[in-house]
């Protein structure tokens, strides 16, 4: 151990984090853990702590990592800060005593990258704040860690640099802490299997040193656990790959030679302690409530009381549509059509079978744990998560509460590495969090969308315990739907559609499977009648087994603007290809009744719908021509991507070309709503785009001057975004 010297000390300074789903808050805590250990002294916590906590006036260095969500929106927990923020008087120069820097988490996929980060930048510049150290723009689409790794290996230098000059000569840090990491990497002789110095835990340093005496005990490992894996994963219908087939996998294949020094990131510090109680629980729910991100409303018990296949046997994706009773003596929400809910689910229970049975800890499953910050952690910040309850069972927490199909992150592979007996497999894990593996660690883990359980069932020799799964993996998040429905219509109801999501094991994971939400709906359609042609017969909706049915947790989502105008005489646009139509449907349905009901003036109403195929996936075609017919809608394009009819348009942004007068107008001249909904990867840009082009042409304006136009209706709430990728 490094003895302990005066060296130079820094100045605290406040690590904010504002996060939606929770990759921001791990960012930020892995960062704080890496500023520790570089002799930094900084306080973690939430954005929603500036003006409690941490006043404006008293704050003097933060770092703020934060995402972007919705349509450019800041984080739910962000929006006090905003505000803040936005109060301010703009050359006030209010904030001169503030020095900062972001990083900005976003996804390219979506029109408005990092937004939050980026106005939060220029707020702070312009309120007089000094930026440090300049700001990153990290992208989901295609990896964070390509940008935030290099941005925290910067950081850390020039945080040094900057603190020490605003240094108040309190915190002294030994010279241990200093060396110890500067780039967030540390060169893989430092860590030697060896060195029981390093940060491994005793249990894990006395396994190494018994793989490193033989093979022994990852034999005998591998006909145990992977074994009572495979039955059980038989048992539970799940077929995944021979062991055989595993080891052809490429995910396994060493990609450099065995002497290529290898960049590593930091080790984390393990920090959590389990002990199994004695007592079996048989109420699993133990009254945990989850932490929902952006709740409007409280949990509510609903029942899955119709499900129908929108889409024709051949359609290359499955559309459903499915209804939601409110349960009886359940709280009903008041809901607006364009709102979306949450569903709150559960991981498939075949993959908590396998996933306790590759963790040897299945005969423990149902018993009571307590969870505890370990009294030997070197973690300085180490604190309880929220989602995860300090006692209970650990099937509870494996089906509710962790995202065992969550891709791994490299924090999670570098603690595994500790855990994996076999030196093969040891290397190639290395390999694939390693700097000069990072394009292996893109293609083999985040595009092949691998998940916790393919890497344990790859890996034999990988054991780690229940604690290193529990520290890593990010909360289950409810998934969200858009309405169909209208309360006017379905009082008491709820309908959404959905696409069944299918990922294919290909060759890069070990079982085909579904999409957690969407598999589990879909599942109940075994016990119906499939064979309808919802296609003649679009309307007739299949009843199901209510009891097995009976308990689907809902809620609303907040903070939702996607709402029909105020006003029911202004003019709307909606652009909804695939289950994008889905609010849309909503909105007809509402005005239907609103006409129904009173004498109202409607404003115009066109619908741009696309899909692949004319006959296979038009989801919702008998209801749009009925729409027609009554004239709740006054126009409807159809765009075919997959069929050749002459000079037909193939995406809805040529309808939207095609109109561009009539659109235009519409916009300019009669305070047009513009409502888009669907895929952000393509269509959400290229309609933005095909909007810019319309407003140019027609106006006759530049490209850049039609662009701000679109830009301020984003600001009026009048062209508004519904898109996810
Ligand atoms: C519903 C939703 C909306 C999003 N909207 C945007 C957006 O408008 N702009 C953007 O750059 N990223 C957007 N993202 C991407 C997130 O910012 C990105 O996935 C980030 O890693 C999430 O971090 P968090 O878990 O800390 O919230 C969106 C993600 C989701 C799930």
């Amino acid at each position: 151990m490094g003895s302990t010297t005066r060296v130079a000390s820094y100045s605290k300074f406040v690590l904010f984090y504002a996060s939606q789903t929770g990759n921001a808050k791990a960012i930020a805590e892995d960062l704080s853990e890496q500023c520790v250990s570089s002799g930094l002294v900084c306080d973690i916590c939430c954005v929603s702590e500036i003006g409690k906590t941490y006043p404006l006036e008293n704050i003097s260095s933060m770092v703020l990592v934060g995402s972007t969500t919705g349509d450019g929106d800041p984080p739910d927990t962000a929006r006090k800060f905003w505000r803040l923020l936005n109060a301010k008087d703009n050359d006030s120069n209010s904030l001169s005593h503030i020095s900062y820097t972001v990083l900005g988490l976003g996804d390219t996929n979506y029109t408005n990258f990092c937004n939050f980060g980026k106005t939060i930048d220029q707020r702070l510049k312009s309120l007089g704040a000094h930026r440090f150290y300049s700001c990153g723009w990290a992208d989901d689409g295609t990896g964070l860690e390509t940008v935030v790794e290099p941005w925290i290996a910067g950081l850390i230098p020039s945080l040094k640099n900057h603190l020490l000059k605003t240094h108040n000569g309190s915190d002294l840090k030994s010279d241990e802490h200093q060396k110890n990491s500067i780039t967030g990497y540390v060169d893989e002789v430092l860590n030697n299997p060896n060195d029981k110095t390093s940060c491994i835990s005793e249990e894990s340093y006395n396994k190494r040193n018994f793989v490193n005496s033989g093979a022994v005990y990852s034999e005998v490992f591998r006909s145990n656990a992977v074994n009572n894996a495979r039955v059980t994963a038989e048992k539970y219908g799940l077929n995944i790959l021979s062991l055989e087939e595993m080891r052809g996998l490429p995910l396994k294949a060493l990609a450099f030679p065995e002497d290529t020094k290898l960049t590593l990131p930091v080790q984390p510090l393990t920090y959590l302690s389990i002990n199994i109680l004695d007592d079996y629980v048989e109420e699993k729910t133990n009254n945990f409530s989850m932490p929902t991100s952006s709740s409007a409303s409280g949990i509510t018990k609903t029942n899955l009381v119709s499900l129908k296949t929108l889409t024709r046997h051949d359609a290359v994706k499955r559309a459903m549509e499915a209804t939601l009773e409110f349960s009886e003596g359940s709280d009903v929400f008041d809901y607006e059509p364009g709102d979306s809910f949450g569903i709150i689910v559960q991981n498939p229970k075949a993959e908590v079978e396998v996933m306790l049975a590759l963790l040897e800890i299945s005969a423990v499953a149902d018993k009571m744990y307590e969870l505890s910050i370990s009294e030997t952690t070197k973690k300085k910040s180490a604190i309880l998560s929220n989602f995860i309850p300090c006692r209970s069972t650990l099937r509870y927490v494996l089906e509710n509460c962790v995202d065992i199909r969550s891709v791994p992150k490299k924090a999670l592979l570098r603690t595994l590495v500790e855990y994996t007996y076999d030196q093969v497999e040891q290397r190639r894990l290395k390999e694939l969090i390693s700097k000069e593996g990072s394009s292996e660690y893109t293609k083999y883990v985040r595009e092949s969308r691998l998940s916790i359980l393919d890497l344990l069932l790859i890996f034999q020799s990988c054991k780690p315990p229940v604690t290193v799964l529990l520290e890593n993996l990010p909360q289950l998040q409810a998934r969200s739907y858009s309405v169909t429905s209208s309360p006017l219509t379905h009082p008491g109801k709820i309908s959404f559609v959905f696409n069944v999501v299918e990922i294919d094991k290909a060759d890069t994971i070990t079982f085909s499977r579904k999409g957690i939400c969407t598999g589990w709906l879909a599942s109940f359609d075994n016990h119906i009648n499939t064979s309808k042609d919802v296609l003649t017969d679009s309307l007739s909706s299949l009843s199901v087994e209510e009891n097995r049915l009976n308990n689907i947790n809902i809620y609303l989502r907040s903070n939702q603007t996607f709402h029909l105008p105020g006003n029911n005489s202004f003019p709307i646009i909606m652009v909804g290809p695939g289950t994008g139509v889905a609010p849309f449907i909503g909105f007809l349905k509402h005005r239907q009744a609103i006409l129904s009901k009173t004498e109202t003036n409607l404003g115009e109403s066109w619908l741009f719908y696309g899909c692949r195929h004319k006959d296979r996936d038009y989801l919702y075609k008998a209801e749009m021509e009925h729409f027609l017919k009554e004239h709740i809608l006054d126009h409807l394009y159809v765009s075919y991507s997959r069929e050749n009819f002459n000079n037909h348009p193939k995406y809805v942004q040529e309808s939207i070309c095609l109109h561009g007068a009539e659109l235009c107008s519409l916009i300019m001249e009669k305070s047009a709503r513009i409502y888009v909904c669907g895929d952000a990867k393509n269509m959400a840009k290229e309609v933005f785009e095909a909007f810019v082009s319309i407003i140019s042409v027609h106006r006759d304006l530049s490209a850049t001057e039609a662009r701000r136009i679109i830009a301020q209706l984003q600001v009026e709430r009048r062209y508004l975004q519904d898109v996810w990728s």
